[in-house]
C-alpha cells in the first residue's frame, strides 16, 4: 500500500481460485478489507479465501450469487458494505470461457457468455457505482477483461467478443462517472496457469489434435517474457489499480501479459 494510503472496502467477484483469489489474497496483504463472492457451488472455497484474508489480519465476508443475476449482485454489494461498512473498490473478476468453433456455437453457448461475461460485468459496474456515488466519495471500479480484447484468439470467438465489451463498457462507465470521482479501469491478462486454462489447453488440444498440456505449451511460444502468467502476477497489476497511485487513470484496459499483445 502507497505512504498514507487508507485502509479501503472492497468487493472481488469469481474469488473463490485462480485470478480473483489471488487478487482477494494481494489486496488483503495491502492493508484492505475484503469481500469475497463466488457461485454457490463454490461455497466452501470462497469461506477459505475469507478465512485466509481474516488470517492476514484484514476483515473479510463469504457472499455466494451468480453476478449474471441482478438481485444477487444486489446481495452480493448489501451484505458486503453491511460487514465491511462501505464499498470503495469493485473488482468485476468472475468470468468463464468456451473453446469450440464459431460455426458450432449455440445461441446457448452465445447467451451464457454474455450472460456471465458482459451482463456479469454490467451489473457488477452498476450497481457498484450506484452505491459509491449513494456514499458520496467516488471509488474504484476494476474489470476483468483480457488481451483477446485487442485481438482474439480463434476458437474463443464469443469469449473474445465478451471481454472486446468489456473494454468498450470500460470506456463508456470512465466517461459518465468520471463526475462522481469514480474511475474505471480493466486488466487484460494473457496466458495464466488457472483452471480456466486447464480447460482451455484440454479443449484446443482436442480441436488440434494434441495431447493434454501440449496446446498451452505451444500457446506460449507467444510469450516473450517466456514463462506462463501466474495469478499474482495479475493481482500486482490490480494492486496498483485499486491504489491511490492510479487516481489520474480511467477509461484503460491494460495488458499484463508477459508481452503477448502490443497496442
Ligand atoms: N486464465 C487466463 O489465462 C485469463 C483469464 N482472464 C479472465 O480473468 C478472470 C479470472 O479467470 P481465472 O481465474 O483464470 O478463471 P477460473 O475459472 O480459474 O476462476 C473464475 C472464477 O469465477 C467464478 N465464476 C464463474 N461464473 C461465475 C458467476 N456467474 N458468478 C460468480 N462467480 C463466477 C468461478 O466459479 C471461478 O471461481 C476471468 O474473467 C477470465 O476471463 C483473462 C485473461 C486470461
Ligand atoms: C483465457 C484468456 O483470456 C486468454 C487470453 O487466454
Amino acid at each position: 500500500m502507497s505512504k498514507n494510503e487508507d485502509t479501503r472496502n472492497i468487493i472481488v467477484t469469481g474469488a473463490a481460485r485462480g485470478i480473483g483469489k489471488a487478487i482477494a489474497l494481494r489486496l488483503a496483504q495491502d492493508g484492505h478489507n475484503v469481500s469475497v463472492n463466488d457461485i454457490d457451488a463454490n461455497r466452501d472455497e470462497v469461506e477459505a479465501v475469507k478465512s485466509e484474508i481474516e488470517k492476514i489480519g484484514r476483515k473479510s465476508h463469504a457472499v455466494t450469487g451468480d453476478v449474471s443475476v441482478e438481485s444477487d449482485v444486489r446481495k452480493v454489494i448489501d451484505e458486503s458494505v453491511s460487514a465491511l461498512g462501505s464499498l470503495d473498490v469493485m473488482v468485476a473478476n468472475a468470468g468463464i470461457a468456451q473453446v469450440k468453433p464459431l460455426l458450432e456455437v449455440t445461441q446457448e453457448d452465445w447467451d451464457r457468455m454474455m450472460a456471465i461475461n458482459l451482463r456479469g460485468v454490467f451489473l457488477s459496474y452498476q450497481l457498484a457505482a450506484k452505491q459509491m456515488i449513494s456514499q458520496g466519495k467516488g471509488g474504484k471500479i476494476i474489470g476483468a477483461a483480457s488481451i483477446v480484447a485487442y485481438r482474439p484468439f480463434a476458437l474463443l470467438s464469443p469469449y473474445s467478443a465478451s471481454k472486446w465489451a468489456v473494454r468498450g463498457l470500460t470506456q463508456g462507465a470512465a466517461m459518465e462517472w468520471a463526475q462522481y470521482g469514480i474511475t474505471v479501469n480493466a486488466y487484460c491478462p494473457g496466458i495464466v496457469g488457472t483452471a480456466m486454462w486447464d480447460l482451455i489447453d484440454e479443449k484446443l488440444a482436442q480441436n488440434e489434435g494434441l495431447k493434454k498440456g501440449q496446446a498451452i505449451e505451444k500457446y506460449s511460444d507467444l510469450i516473450h517474457l517466456g514463462r506462463v502468467s501466474v495469478p499474482e502476477d495479475v493481482a500486482n497489476f490490480v494492486s496498483y489499480l485499486a491504489s491511490s497511485d492510479s487516481d489520474y487513470m480511467t477509461g484503460q484496459s491494460v495488458m499484463i501479459d508477459g508481452g503477448i499483445q502490443f497496442s
